[in-house]
């Protein structure tokens, strides 16, 4: 796909939601298959997202390449980082830019609806703060985010994979804390909140068990929603259900 189109057409569309995993191949020529914290599910765009696709992509959207982005050059700016790991439909997200101007938002969503639909949420509040892509966060982690770059880390009601047998999909392992640690600058915060219990607890023991992180929590578990967080779409479900809602904010050290 072209980067220099002023609008998407429906196969460029497509082509976006064909691409959210690389190909990786291993010495041998054999096509290497990771876990992922996701299912790959089509899900039909409504015209008002298939129009923001069109016309605010080219403008907001980044696109997936594995080389290291030049922060300098996407933002004009040197102010402080956030990136958003399953933004959804990008509510929270684009409420967070637009209550931080002076700040600059990167959010990956794989989910193409929630592009579209964050994508024109961004253009209603006209903010220039915020760049989006689509693509599974921890290739673009582990490509194209330089080494301490990034001031804060969110991941807001990731998909909890209850099962035992499905908590190798968990984003949350220490392979991700390795990563995460190597992309935050010192004294960057890496922010999860979860409705799932189970979740908050296999969160908690991976990153007190981690030497780089420092818990920000008084009573080392938890804290309480900070007033930045806005309250998400997933959140408010959860909440429905009688669940209740964990805050980790931990710190890197080093
Ligand atoms: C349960 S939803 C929560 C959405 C939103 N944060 C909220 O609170 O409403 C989790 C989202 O993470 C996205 N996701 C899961 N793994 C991802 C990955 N590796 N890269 C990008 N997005 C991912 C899913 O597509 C899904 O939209």
């Amino acid at each position: 796909m072209s980067t220099e189109k002023t609008t998407l057409n429906e196969v460029d569309i497509q082509q976006l939601s064909d691409s959210v995993i690389s190909l990786q191949i291993d010495e041998e020529g054999k096509v290497l298959r990771r876990v992922r914290s996701f299912v790959r599910r089509q899900g039909r765009l409504t015209p008002g997202q298939e129009n923001a696709l069109k016309k605010y992509w080219p403008i907001i959207g980044l696109e997936y390449q594995a080389t290291p982005l030049d922060f300098d050059a996407i933002f004009k700016n040197k102010g402080p980082i956030t990136l958003e790991i399953g933004f959804g439909m990008g509510n929270s997200l684009v409420t967070m830019a637009q209550n931080n101007p002076e700040q600059n938002f990167l959010g990956i969503e794989v989910h193409l609806p929630g592009v579209g639909a964050c994508l024109h949420l961004a253009h209603e509040a006209n903010i220039s703060n915020l760049r989006i892509m689509c693509h599974d966060a921890i290739e673009v982690l582990e490509n194209m985010i330089p080494a301490h770059q990034l001031d804060m880390i969110q991941l807001f009601f990731p998909d909890p994979w209850h099962k035992a047998k499905h908590f190798k999909r968990r984003i949350v392992q220490t392979a991700f804390l390795d990563l995460i640690h190597e992309k935050l600058k010192i004294g960057g915060i890496f922010h999860k909140a979860t409705d799932w219990e189970n979740y908050a607890e296999w969160s908690l023991d991976l990153l007190n068990q981690h030497p780089k992180f420092k818990n920000l929590s008084t009573s080392n578990d938890y804290v309480p929603r900070p007033e930045s967080r806005p309250i998400t779409k997933f959140e408010t479900r959860g909440t429905n259900l009688g669940h209740g809602v964990w805050d980790l904010m931990f710190q890197n050290l080093e």
